[in-house]
């Protein structure tokens, strides 16, 4: 086992720190203020060696249970809403008191899924960040669940944690929980063996992790385990550990589980079209064009394109989609959804002269891997 990532994560000079639920609300208690101003402690030693450092913060519904006297996690969206609402303002108040403990100020950002699906709002939101560190502020982030409808909302702060790590071009991302590590199956079952490091995909077969959640979080482990493919797979080191072991894992990061990164980092253009951009429809691909795409990185033809579905003009961001109906790549496609279906099949210099172009060009399209 090589320490290469663990070194990477203390070295950092810009980290995204997610913290779930679970370590900071108890059930019947609300926000528990003694496991945040520890975090707190952890964040702010490494503010204090030059670090900048971003916070995804959850727990917002579960700080907003108690004042509403809410006994457990509401299932309906409009109660999440109102205790969010509630939570949001407690957990702000929270960290902002407990950073000014170290004269930090902090800064809170609230995102929906459309200020990253929309490339305009993303790089918005970028600039937001980078003025914010610029500025000395540490930024505090949490979906904003008040206004969130069912359809839109993340639902998911991991994968949160993941798209503002790659927005603000982090060195590494820490996700911090109440479970010390990931392991090959759920800890609370016994008997089961922590993973330290997830080197290559193949270390994650056979694991058993669940979306179970400790009850006040949301996803379980599985949404961490997505969301540290998604980030190590583009290029950022990952370290899944638990926030009472925040002082560690933003020290040296010798606990918890690292996932090593792969391949080189993908521009903040292609992350986002791979993994942030919402799709408007599919392409249906045969598997020559598949080899060709994903294989040879070659632009998308008319030629190996078998079938179209979804509502989508050109310049939008669609999925291409293997013969096993896999989602191998995503890509902005040259096409009108109606200009497409006399198109597909045929070469390009059978096509008119007006059409004769890329269904998807290379420089648009971003493979993506599939388990
Ligand atoms: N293979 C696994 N390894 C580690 N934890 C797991 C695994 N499978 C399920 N879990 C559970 O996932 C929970 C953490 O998820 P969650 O409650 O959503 O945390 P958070 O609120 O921090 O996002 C842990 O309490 C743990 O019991
Ligand atoms: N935005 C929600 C948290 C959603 C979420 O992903 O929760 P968690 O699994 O605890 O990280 C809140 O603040 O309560």
């Amino acid at each position: 086992m090589s320490d290469q990532p663990r070194a990477a994560i203390a070295a950092a000079s810009r980290l995204v720190v997610k913290v779930g639920s679970s370590a900071l609300t108890t059930a019947g208690d609300g926000l528990d203020v003694g496991r945040l101003d520890a975090l707190v402690d952890a964040i702010a030693e490494r503010v204090a060696r030059d670090t900048q450092i971003v916070l995804v913060s959850s727990g917002a519904i579960g700080a907003g249970l108690a004042p509403l006297s809410l006994g457990k996690r509401p299932r309906d969206l409009a109660t999440q809403q109102a205790a969010a609402s509630v939570g949001q303002l407690a957990l702000a108040h929270a960290y902002a008191e407990s950073f000014g403990r170290y004269s930090l100020t902090v800064g809170q950002v609230l995102l929906t899924s459309d200020d990253v699906v929309r490339r305009a709002h993303y790089r918005n939101a970028e600039r937001t960040f980078s003025r914010l560190l610029a500025l000395g502020a540490v930024p505090v982030v949490n979906e904003n669940d008040t206004v969130a409808t069912e359809e839109i909302r993340f639902g998911d702060n991991d994968r949160l944690a993941s798209l503002v790590a790659h927005l603000i071009r982090a060195d590494a991302l820490v996700l911090l929980s109440d479970v010390d590590a990931l392991y090959d199956g759920d800890p609370r079952a016994g008997g089961t063996r922590r993973i330290a490091e997830v080197a290559d995909e193949s270390d994650l077969d056979g694991l058993s992790v669940g979306m179970s959640s400790s009850g006040l979080g949301t996803g379980g482990m599985m949404s961490k385990v997505a969301a540290a493919r998604t980030a190590a797979s583009s290029g950022v080191p990952v370290l899944i550990a638990a926030a009472a072991d925040a002082r560690e894992a933003l020290g040296a990061a010798q606990v918890g589980t690292v996932f090593r990164p792969a391949g080189s980092r993908l521009s903040a253009r292609r992350f986002w079209l791979g993994y942030a951009a919402g799709s408007n429809g599919r392409l249906h691909l045969d598997d020559g064009a598949v080899a060709a795409v994903v294989r040879r990185r070659r632009s998308l033809l008319a030629a190996g394109v078998t079938g179209v579905d979804g509502d989508f003009q050109a310049g939008d961001v669609v999925d291409l989609v293997n013969p096993a109906q896999q989602v191998v790549a995503r890509g902005v496609v040259a096409f009108d959804v109606t200009e497409l279906p006399e198109l597909i099949g045929r070469s390009t210099h059978d096509l008119p002269p007006e059409q004769r172009r890329e269904v998807v060009h290379a420089d648009d399209l971003v493979p993506l891997r599939h388990r």
